[in-house]
């Protein structure tokens, strides 16, 4: 299964992820407590190893906002969160940057209905940690997709077997505090979602 954890912005926290077996790596560059610039990201980015995925995160910022951001930063990938204009990041995917869409429950969850490569389902309010009704989207979106709100190492299992998605991305479930990552639950969540996968 697909893993992505979100939300870092400490080395001792990347590495951690890229060792405990992490498919991608957000970096989050819109309002949040774990805002980091696109310089820091950039230097975050660079400890990241060709076959993890590295990923800005932003909500509803206009499309050169996030082009600027993510070609400082150097990441493969955008995720975006709300009203972002519909089509307006063809540019950015003609540079080879990726495209995930983030919606909720209620948004129509047809995998490319965005014109995105990868989709998540997250809760409605994103890095929020608010567990959420995982089952109601069980068998909406077909494809590549991943779940995310509310996931911990303790419930990840239950949500996966809720939802069956795809893949699975966590940010307050591996954290102490708004912010604050913690390297055993970082672990702790890539084992359960590898001991789900044997
Ligand atoms: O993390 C944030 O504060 C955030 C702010 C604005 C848009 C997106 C944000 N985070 C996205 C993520 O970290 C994940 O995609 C996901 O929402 C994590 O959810 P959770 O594990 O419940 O924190």
């Amino acid at each position: 299964m697909y893993v992505k954890i979100c939300g870092l912005s400490e080395p001792e926290h990347v590495a951690t992820a890229v060792e405990a077996g992490a498919d991608a790596i957000g970096f989050v560059m819109t309002k949040s407590p774990r805002r980091i610039t696109p310089e820091r990201a950039a230097e975050l980015a660079a400890l990241v190893p060709p076959h993890v995925l590295t990923v800005g995160v932003f909500r509803g910022e206009d499309p050169q906002t996030v082009r600027e951001a993510a070609l400082a930063s150097g990441v493969r990938a955008v995720q975006l969160h709300g009203k972002h204009p519909h089509g307006d990041f063809t540019a950015l995917k003609d540079l080879g940057v990726r495209l995930i869409r983030a919606v909720d429950a209620q948004a129509d969850l047809r995998c490319g209905a965005y014109d995105e490569d990868l989709l998540i389902v997250d809760a409605p309010h994103a890095g929020s940690g608010q567990p959420w009704d995982w089952a109601a989207v069980r068998g909406r979106p077909s494809g590549q997709w991943m779940l995310a709100g509310g996931l911990a190492p303790g419930n990840v299992a239950e949500a996966v077997a809720a939802a069956e998605p795809w893949g699975v991305d966590v940010s307050s479930g591996v954290e102490t505090a708004p912010g604050k990552k913690d390297s055993d639950l970082i672990r702790a969540f890539l084992k359960a979602v590898r001991d789900l996968d044997a």
